[in-house]
């Protein structure tokens, strides 16, 4: 039997989307710490939530370009389980988290063409996960988050990885199937493609996507 696919929910910003989340057998929910963001959580919101969180639910911090003062103030106040790094963040300032901060670190890589493939083997080497996501628009305000897809069969040739990864991008319970047959991912992680609008989750589609990833 094929081991099930880990699923990331991701910009949580209710309770009862925590709960879908859970129900639904997501294993990690994101809370989203990027003002400009629909899905940006204070942490006093992002606290709540994570303390009401199932248990069992992992809960990712996703910054962006975070200094240390609001990393230091998010890891103090807020239980969790990892921190994802999805703004410009060197491989140097990705390793002094990792050490700095005490939990794992699943560092964000945005694909467009082969030429940033080159950064999965360099980000290797500090993150404890990859996210392999689309590189946003130009003109985008946000790096993530904005529903848009790579070319998957970049990745369907790549057989070694050296750390667990995610794909991401524009992933919805329409394409999810194709998705994952052509790259091989064992964990995916989504947005957009479960929101009824911007940060509202929609539990029906939650429901739906996890009924058409198995
Ligand atoms: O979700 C956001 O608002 C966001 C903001 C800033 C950086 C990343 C963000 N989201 C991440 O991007 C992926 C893909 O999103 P989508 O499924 O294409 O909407 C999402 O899973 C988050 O990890």
């Amino acid at each position: 039997m094929q081991p099930r696919i880990r699923v990331k929910i991701c910009g949580i910003t209710r309770p009862e989307d925590m709960t879908a989340v859970a129900d639904a057998g997501a294993v990690y929910a994101g809370l989203v710490f990027f003002p400009k963001s629909p899905r940006n959580v204070s942490i006093d919101q992002a606290r709540a939530l994570a303390v009401e969180a199932p248990i069992g639910l992992a809960k990712v911090a996703l910054t962006v370009d975070a200094d240390d003062a609001l990393l230091e103030a998010i890891t103090d106040a807020v239980p969790l389980d990892m921190l994802q790094l999805h703004g410009s963040e060197s491989p140097e300032r990705v390793a002094e988290i990792k050490a700095r901060y005490g939990l794992p670190v699943m560092k964000a890589i945005g694909i467009a063409d082969a030429e940033d493939l080159d950064k999965i083997d360099i980000y290797s080497d500090v993150a404890d996960q990859l996210l392999i996501d689309a590189k946003p628009p130009t003109k985008s305000n946000l790096p993530g988050g904005n529903g848009i897809s790579f070319d998957w069969r970049l990745l369907s040739g790549r057989k070694y990885w050296t750390r667990p990864w995610m794909l991401a991008g524009g992933l919805t319970p329409d394409n999810v199937a194709e998705a994952v047959a052509l790259t091989g991912a064992r964990q995916v992680d989504l947005s957009s493609g479960v929101e009824s609008a911007p940060g509202i989750k929609d539990a029906t589609l939650i429901q739906k996507f996890m009924q058409n990833l198995r």
